[in-house]
């Protein structure tokens, strides 16, 4: 059986009075690609925010593969194997896309030293790993600077995975893309399922129902409602609070 990778218990913050996430609690296996939808407002990315530890909670908890990072700074919960991917991402955009993996993908705390120093069997391995995975073999010489939008975002998630992410957690991957970059994404993501453990923040329905395990629907702060796609459409409180102003499309 999958172990847990991520048990939020009842997590809260209070901003002076105002509950933005209240007493939300849910489970992810390792693995799982799990979807978060809910409305403007309904408190997604502070969520994201008290995983990653861009805020600290007010109320309840979270553990990693057992262990707990609650309220750890941002940094140690990203060496803990958080890894957090904005809509904007953060590539070196002057260094080539090898050079950004390599970066990624090695021990050293600094760039430059990373590209001089030979690299370690492990770290080549890793390398390798995330070409692979991202699909950026033909892309490698070039400057991540040219590189179109989704490419810039396979890029990111690359990192990540080089960094040593083992918990993903990306907000509206797809914004901005193609359909033809979506479908792509959507083929990356099934490629990390089972390895990888991906909490996903979407809107986009067709590319949900491509990727997700299973859904979780927040409403005001907290957990509405969780299981597959088709017991989620078909949920009449989620209708009510979410999909009431147009369904799920
Ligand atoms: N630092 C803060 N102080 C006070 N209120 C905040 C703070 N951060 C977020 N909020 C409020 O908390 C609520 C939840 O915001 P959040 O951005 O988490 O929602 P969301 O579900 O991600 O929405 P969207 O889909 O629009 O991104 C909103 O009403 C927002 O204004």
């Amino acid at each position: 059986m999958a172990q847990n990778a991520l048990v939020i218990d009842g997590i809260g913050v209070d901003f002076s009075g105002f509950k933005a996430v209240d007493g939300f609690s849910t489970v992810i296996e390792e693995g799982e690609v799990r979807v978060l939808l809910g409305a403007n407002g309904a408190g997604k990315t502070t969520l994201m925010d008290l995983i990653s530890g861009k805020t600290k909670s007010t109320e309840g908890s979270v553990h990693l593969f057992g262990r707990e990072i609650t309220n750890l700074e941002e940094h140690q919960i990203a060496q803990a194997g958080v890894g957090r991917k904005f809509q904007i991402p953060s590539v070196f955009r002057d260094l080539t896309v090898r050079e950004n993996l390599i970066v990624a993908c090695a021990r050293q705390p600094s760039v430059l030293g990373n590209l001089r120093l030979r690299r370690n069997a492990a770290e080549r391995r890793r390398f390798d790993e995330v070409v692979e995975l991202t699909a950026l073999g033909d892309v490698l010489d070039r400057v991540a600077g040219v590189l179109s939008h989704g490419q810039t975002q396979w890029l990111e998630l690359g990192m990540l995975i080089g960094q040593g992410a083992r918990v993903m957690l990306l907000d509206e991957p797809t914004a901005g893309m193609t359909v033809g970059e979506t479908m792509k994404t959507a083929a990356l993501i099934n490629r990390l399922r089972g390895d990888y453990t991906m909490l996903v923040v979407e809107h986009d329905m067709a590319f949900v129902r491509e990727i997700a395990s299973k859904i979780t629907v927040m409403h005001l702060g907290k957990h509405l409602a969780e299981g597959r796609v088709e017991q989620i459409e078909q949920n009449p409180a989620v209708r009510e609070a979410y999909l009431g102003s147009g369904g799920i499309h």
